[in-house]
């Protein structure tokens, strides 16, 4: 069974007379790295926040795991599907960069201990440490993005939603966020990768789907 089904679906901003998205039918599986790829203003991002529900489609449904998306609150459907987004500044909002990634592990329901190895070594992986009580905004553009990662990554949902997660890591982190990929994939687990980043598409990508005028094309 598909992870994620859209069905007919339509997306037009309020206000706009052109729809971004038209007439979507598309499964999306929680195995292999599905890649987004598109011209700027494509839709890319709006699609992303229709997966996640941050949007809703103006025609037609999603469904995820069989179940209505607007059946689901935001926090259901975020512990299925992790969505980085686009500028990391969004998506921060903790006093230290250790609270950043133990927020969203807290709520796991692990024993004490786990939940801390489970901070710890995601703060490791992606060498966050030595800035565990740094405030997340003060940090560089790579830093904040690979915190943006990590505390999404710590929460290990079925499926990841990464939007442009390579803007702004040198090659070393690139390489770092691609071996953390494939661990996620050997774990029997998916990715939805949103790219302008042709090489990283090439070494990680399973699927490659473009979108065009309003529509998919599977490439
Ligand atoms: N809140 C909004 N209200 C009206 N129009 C919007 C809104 N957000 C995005 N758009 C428009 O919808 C279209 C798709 O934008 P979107 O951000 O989804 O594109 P994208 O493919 O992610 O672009 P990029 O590659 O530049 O990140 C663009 O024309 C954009 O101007």
């Amino acid at each position: 069974m598909a992870y994620i089904e859209l069905e007919n679906v339509s997306f037009c901003y309020p206000g706009q007379s052109r729809p971004v998205l038209r007439e979507i039918n598309l499964s999306i599986f929680n195995k292999g790295v599905t890649a987004i790829t598109g011209a700027n203003g494509s839709g890319k991002t709006t699609f992303s926040k229709l997966l996640t529900g941050i949007l809703t489609p103006t025609k037609g449904r999603i469904k995820l795991n069989g179940q209505l998306l607007t059946s689901l609150t935001l926090a259901q459907i975020g512990r299925q599907i992790g969505y980085v987004f686009q500028n990391p500044d969004k998506q921060l909002f903790c006093e230290t960069v250790e609270e950043e990634i133990d927020f969203g592990v807290r709520n796991l329901g692990l024993p004490p201990d786990q939940a801390a190895q489970k901070v710890r070594e995601v703060m490791d992986y992606f060498e966050l440490t030595r800035h565990a009580q740094a405030y997340p905004l003060s940090l560089s553009a790579g830093e904040k993005r690979r915190l943006a990662l990590a505390a999404v990554f710590a929460l290990e949902p079925g499926l990841l939603l990464l939007d442009e997660p390579t803007t702004g890591l040198d090659p070393y982190r690139k390489k770092v966020l691609g071996d953390y990929l494939d661990k996620v994939l050997g774990a029997g687990r998916g990715v939805v990768l949103i790219s302008h980043d042709q090489k990283f598409i090439n070494r990680y990508a399973t699927r490659l789907i473009g979108l065009r005028d309003g529509q998919f094309i599977e490439e």
